[in-house]
């Protein structure tokens, strides 16, 4: 039985004849303010900070409202199934929790949360290789749910292979690997404040908890903290790495593999001839290159260009159930949803994030089924208009 997303707009009601409303907005798009007041500037500096004067974050939001849903009537939807195939699985919605770094910096539990909750609700949560708490205690969490592992990949051979295999041996099945963050982009908000979290050793974990990490340490990182941050640093992440590196992540993982950060048609040409299962057309939620196309923008050539060949997912700049009706439209087989879910578990730990998964879905559902569709897999690029302003 396909679940019925929308049921949470009546609970919500029915919740309110003993006069209960929700503990936080359920238009997502007002997490951010909210989370600035309550969690202070430092934090969601860092978490809402986008590169250069944040134009490109700011592009991504546009993109989105820029398009405008054409619905159709009479077309029975009644029963709607909201689930879509995606890297020979089954989502119950084509929505998942993108990778997020250092969570522990918006609540004390952190990536176990945000894991726990997309597992109550069943979507796939996406664990970043700079998480605040091990690999292994975070798949701990996920229960039987779906377990993603997106990789930074290590400059160090023996660290990235470590990485996998510890990924593996987690049962993590999906391989998620960031391609534009070879290095941290000039992100003013955050310079401003100089708050880069893992300076204080915040999202480091798996790398301290690692053996051939560790290797790399005269002391260890206990010990000497500042030269542990400092081989974190220089470990983190790759600029020299080139497309024929990509043969090294298929011999050591199992499952599928798809790219993050594609934005150019012929990249994602590049990934499917390199046999890559999958490509999120993303620009890091406008974190990475300042003045980068918007996401959305980027998404359709995308599709075009690699067809059934590879699976193109999207991410940057999704805030509302209309937002990801309109990213399926496009050429997306599912979304990420990145900042939101942050700002939820700020502000209400695991049920915070829970919040925003049933909010999204909830409003996905209604958009659907009010725009005449009781499936994603009917929903075309005919299904939406360009604002002529
Ligand atoms: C605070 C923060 C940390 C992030 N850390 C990672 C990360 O560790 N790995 C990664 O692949 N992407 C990371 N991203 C990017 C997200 O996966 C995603 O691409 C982006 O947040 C989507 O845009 P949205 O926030 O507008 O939904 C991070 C984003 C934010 C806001
Ligand atoms: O801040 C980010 O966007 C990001 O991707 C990141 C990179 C390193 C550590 C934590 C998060």
């Amino acid at each position: 039985m396909a679940r019925h997303w929308a049921d949470f707009q009546y609970e919500i009601y029915l919740n309110g004849l003993t006069g209960a409303v929700p503990r936080l907005p359920t238009d997502l798009t007002r997490l951010e303010a909210l989370a600035e007041q309550r969690l202070g500037p430092g934090p969601v500096g860092y978490v809402a900070g986008g590169a250069g004067d944040g134009s490109t974050a700011r592009a991504n939001r546009a993109a989105l409202r820029r398009r405008r849903i054409v619905p159709r009537m009479l077309r029975d939807v009644h029963e709607r199934d909201l689930s879509v195939e995606v890297l020979g699985r089954t989502l119950p919605a084509p929505v998942a929790l993108a990778p997020v770094g250092v969570l522990s910096i918006m609540h004390p539990e952190a990536e176990p949360a945000a894991a726990r909750a997309a597992a109550a609700q069943g979507v796939p949560y996406v664990l970043s290789s700079a998480s605040s708490t091990p690999m292994e205690q975070v798949a701990e969490a996920m229960g039987d749910a779906e377990r993603w592992f997106q990789l930074y990949w290590p400059k160090d051979r023996e660290v990235a292979r470590s990485f996998l295999g510890r990924a593996g041996a987690a049962g993590y099945s999906v391989l998620v690997v960031t391609l534009d963050t070879p290095l941290l982009a000039w992100r003013p908000r955050d310079l401003d404040q100089a708050y880069l979290p893992f300076l204080h050793g915040v999202g480091t974990a798996n790398y301290f908890s690692d053996p051939a990490f560790r290797a790399g340490l005269a002391k260890p990182p206990q010990e000497d903290m500042n030269a542990a941050v400092a081989h974190f640093v220089g470990m983190f992440a790759d600029p020299s790495k080139t497309w024929p590196d990509l043969a090294f992540l298929r011999e050591n993982w199992a499952g599928p593999i798809v790219l993050k950060g594609i934005l150019h048609p012929d990249d994602a040409r590049a990934a499917a001839d390199a046999g890559m299962d999958g490509v999120i057309v993303s620009n890091h939620g406008g974190r990475q290159v300042a003045g980068a196309v918007a996401a959305a923008d980027a998404l359709p050539r995308v599709a075009e260009a690699v067809g059934d060949r590879t699976a193109v997912l999207f991410d940057s700049g999704v805030r509302t159930g209309d937002d990801v009706f309109k990213a399926l439209a496009l050429g997306a087989r599912a979304v990420l949803v990145g900042r939101p879910y942050v700002y939820g578990l700020g502000l209400d730990g695991q049920a915070g994030v829970e919040h925003v998964i049933r909010c999204l879905l909830a409003e996905f559902d209604l958009t659907l089924a009010l725009a005449g569709h009781a499936s994603p897999a009917t929903v075309r690029a005919a299904d939406l208009v360009e604002d002529p302003a």
